[in-house]
């Protein structure tokens, strides 16, 4: 199976602080990854590495067939699809929901002046229209409700085709029907044999979506379990990674866990 991303032998040092250590993680073609941990644990750093935002201390990491220092960057990241709040947090309140999604095309934030032609605003169009927003394409970013924001952010994810998709916590700050209308989007992507290689970020194991086939269990930086999801998220995997007995529960596609207390 070719390999769309690769991490051997990674560590993160910021000052004292390790931030990840010594992962090893291969993420195949058509396999959609979730990682799980608690706060702190170093997922968004990890998220951060695969979407060649970020280089790590030890270790390579290859993306796409190119290992991160070593390549222009600024070509490579177009090939990644990226959700993240902190790449919500740049894009301008004012900015119109269908230049959101376009500018994905030139993995830039802002329209400025690139030019776009009819296929990019047809497929910026099919998108919104796929994730249920076609309604909001001329409302600006600013005046969106959370549960809208994050669709647009994976629209925009979506938007150059990309080869990878990073989504970190999608879900996150959603009410409960907010949730579980995403976590069905998401299951419709996951399980789409079209949709890119896939890894999805969260502390909530209630939001993983149906189609996910592969988990990663990180604690303060380090892999606790990898591999196939049924496989690696285990009462004692789950456990040992948020540090209490938790019992998992896997029904109708999908996980819930609670303390076993
Ligand atoms: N520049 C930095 N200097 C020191 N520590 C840092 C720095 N950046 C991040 N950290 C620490 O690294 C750890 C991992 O952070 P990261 O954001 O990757 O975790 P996370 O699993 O995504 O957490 P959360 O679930 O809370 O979002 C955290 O303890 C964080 O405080």
């Amino acid at each position: 199976m070719a390999m769309v991303a690769e991490l051997a032998g990674v560590t993160v040092r910021r000052g004292n602080a390790v931030l990840l250590d010594s992962v090893e993680l291969v993420v195949g073609e058509g396999e959609r990854w979730v990682v799980i941990g608690p706060n702190g644990a170093g997922k968004t750093t990890l998220i951060q590495l695969l979407g060649a935002q970020l280089y790590p201390s030890e270790g390579v990491v290859g993306v796409l067939d190119e290992v991160i220092g070593t390549v222009d960057v600024f070509e490579l990241r177009p090939r990644i699809g990226l959700s993240s709040s902190s790449l919500a947090e740049r894009i301008p309140a004012g900015e119109r929901v269908r230049d959101v999604v376009l500018s994905a095309g030139y993995a830039v934030v802002g329209r400025w002046r690139e030019d776009y032609d009819d296929y990019d605003m047809e497929r910026a169009t099919r998108l919104l229209a796929s994730l249920r927003i076609d309604h909001l394409a001329e409302r600006t970013f600013g005046t969106l409700s959370e549960g809208e924001r994050k669709r647009v952010q994976i629209a925009r994810a979506l938007m150059p085709d990309p080869e990878l998709m990073l989504l970190d916590e999608p879900a996150s700050g959603l009410d409960l029907a907010g949730r579980e209308a995403l976590v069905d989007t998401l299951s419709q992507l996951c399980e789409d044999p079209a949709s890119p290689a896939t890894v999805l970020v969260t502390h909530h194991i209630e939001e993983i979506p149906r189609g996910i086939t592969h988990a990663l269990l990180l604690d303060a930086g380090r892999v606790v379990a990898a591999g196939p999801i049924d496989e690696t998220l285990t009462d004692a995997n789950l456990s040992r990674t948020f540090g209490l007995p938790l019992t998992v529960e896997h029904r109708d596609g999908r996980w819930g866990a609670r303390s076993r207390r």
